[in-house]
Order: structure tokens, then sequence, then C-alpha cells
């Protein structure tokens, strides 16, 4: 057992993933330990700004997609000339434009370039659950936005991006193992519930800082769930570029097929090497449907209804 003496709150080496890595509990949610370590270093050091706006979401559940189109409306603001060319989501990936704040290759910086966007407004992006996101913003109102996702299309996008990192075949083997872990809650930043469900709380309890989306209402009414973002943060779309056909300008530039045919998005590679490339598969909504048994399907069913019945929120 795991003792973190840094911290009134006690982080416990319970268990291990499917791949053996030990998992540890803090605030209700699973990390590894070198995570767990930016999570405290952000709740130690992180120096929020009134505008800083955080892009929260359960793994594999639509974080470079929610960056790239944030990203991409702030820079209506920000472009200093027409080339668009000179846009940075041509030279970067958006996870390298949008860094997480639990990542201790900024925190531990004692002149920390937080981010590219290090003037007002700043963006940020996390995987923790809403009340370990608002411990370290101490009290700052800053807007949250919260990308959900069906969870059975985040556990067939976590098998596939997991066995292309570990560079072996996607077997059935990993993803029962992964589905078991899913099930149990012991997942990275999980249980996704409770990840999920602390964020829609929140959306309910304070609609104006904390927006609730969905990947598969973007995938369904991409034009209106972005306009619904560019409000939410402040910058709502003039009817000049409603009329000059903006929205579906920023649409097409961050939709997958744009962005993974980009040369840094097919070579590069982000601070902790993974290739930007596996970050890009199929983005469909139902992709399950080819892979889980209906055994599997309706555990996770039953599960939704235990956990999520009764809160409003349904996949
Ligand atoms: N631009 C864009 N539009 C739509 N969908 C996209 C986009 N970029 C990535 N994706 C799909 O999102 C899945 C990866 O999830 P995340 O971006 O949350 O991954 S991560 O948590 O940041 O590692 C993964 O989903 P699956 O295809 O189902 O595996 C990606 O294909």
């Amino acid at each position: 057992m795991f003792y973190y003496s840094g911290s009134h709150q006690e982080a416990h080496y319970l268990y291990k993933d499917f791949q053996g890595r030990r998992l540890c509990k803090y605030q209700g949610s699973w990390y590894y330990y070198n995570t767990l370590q930016a999570v405290i270093n952000f709740h130690n050091n992180f120096q929020p700004q009134e505008t800083d706006i955080i892009l929260a979401s359960s793994p594999k559940s639509g974080t470079t997609w929610l960056k790239a189109l944030t990203v991409a409306l702030l820079e209506r603001s920000k472009q200093q000339d027409d080339d668009p060319l000179n846009h940075p989501l041509r030279s970067d990936n958006p996870h390298g434009i949008v860094p997480f704040l639990e990542n201790n290759l900024y925190l531990k910086s004692s002149t920390p370039d937080l981010t590219k966007y290090s003037s007002s407004p700043r963006l940020f992006a996390t995987h923790m659950p809403l009340h370990t996101l608002k411990e370290g913003l101490k009290g700052s109102p800053c807007k949250i936005v919260f990308m959900c996702r069906n969870a059975k299309d985040v556990l067939i996008s976590m098998w596939y991006f997991v066995c292309k990192y570990q560079r072996v075949e996607a077997s059935r083997s990993i993803l029962e193992s992964l589905f078991e872990s899913l099930c149990s809650g012991v997942t990275f930043y999980g249980p996704f519930w409770d990840q999920v469900l602390s964020y829609w709380r929140g959306s309910l309890e304070d609609p104006s800082r904390v927006l609730f989306m969905k990947y598969e209402e973007m995938k369904e009414e991409p034009y209106a769930q972005l306009k619904r973002l560019a409000e939410f943060l402040g910058c709502p779309f003039t009817e000049e570029e409603l009329e000059s056909g903006s929205v579906d300008m920023i649409l097409e530039l961050c939709s997958l097929r744009s962005l993974s045919d980009l040369e840094i998005n097919k070579s590069g590679k982000n601070v902790n090497g993974v290739d930007y490339k596996f970050y890009f598969r199929k983005g469909e909504v139902g992709d399950w449907k080819n892979h889980l048994t209906p055994e599997m399907e309706s555990r996770i069913d039953m599960i939704i209804e235990e956990k999520l019945g009764g809160s409003g929120l349904s996949f």
C-alpha cells in the first residue's frame, strides 16, 4: 500500500490495470502514479486566471476534436493574417497546442510555458473529474467544457489506441480485459460513470460555467453544436461570419479527415512519444456494435442504468 504524505488525502496502490501497471485512488478516481503526482502538482502550483478555458473529457471521448474546434474558434480573433497555411492547427497537433493540466512536463518547470495560448484566454485540457479540477482552480470562475461519449464506443476506441500504442494486435483478450476494467470502474481516470456524472451535475448546477457536450451530438448536428460552443465561450459567430460560411470552414478544418491528412499528424509525436496518428481512427458513432458481444452490451447497459438512472443523463 502506498501513502501519499504530501497531501491530506490518502492515495492507495490497490489495483493493477490490465497491463499490470499499478493504479492509485485519489479523490475517488484512479491514476497511474506519475499522473497522480502531476495532479498534486496542479493542485499546489497552478495559478488560474479568470479567463482560462478548460477542456475536459474522459479519455477517447473526443478530446482531440474538442481541442481543435476550440483553438479554431479562438483563432478567429487572433489571426494576424489571412493565410490559412499559418493556422496553428496546420503546423501542430491539437494536443501540442492545448496542454493537459496534469502534465508534469509543464507544471514542474520553473518558468512554465503552460500553453501556446499564453495570452488571454489560456487553453488547457484535463481528464480529471470536476471536483478534482475545481480544487486546482481555487475558486476561479473560468469556463469548463466537457465532452462526453458513449461508454461502449469509448471502450472500443481505447482498445484500438492501446494496441496501436503497444504495437500489439488488437486481440479479444485485450478487449475483454479493458471491458472488465470499465465495468469494475478501475480504469485510468475512472470510474467512467463518476467522472461523467461530476460534469453532468456541474453543468446542471452552473450552466454558465460548465458546458456539457456529447460526441454523438457533435456528429449529428455539428453546425448547431459549434455555434453553441462559441456562444458558451463568449465568442459567438457574427452575422457576417455566418453568412460567409465561417462555421463550415471551422468544421472542415477540424474534421477527422482534414486533421489526419496533415503532415504533422501523420509523422509527429507528442511530448510523451505517442504518434499523433494514433489519435485519429474512424470517429464513428456505434462502432461498438462491430465488436461487443450481446452479453457485454447488456452488462454495460445494466451498469449505465444503475449509475446514471435518474440523473437525466443518457447515452
Ligand atoms: N476531428 C475529429 N473528429 C471526430 N472524431 C475524432 C477527431 N479526432 C479524433 N477523433 C476520434 O476521437 C477518438 C479519440 O479520442 P480522444 O481524442 O478523446 O483521445 S485522447 O483521450 O485525447 O487520447 C477516436 O475515436 P475512434 O475512431 O472511435 O477510435 C478518434 O478517431
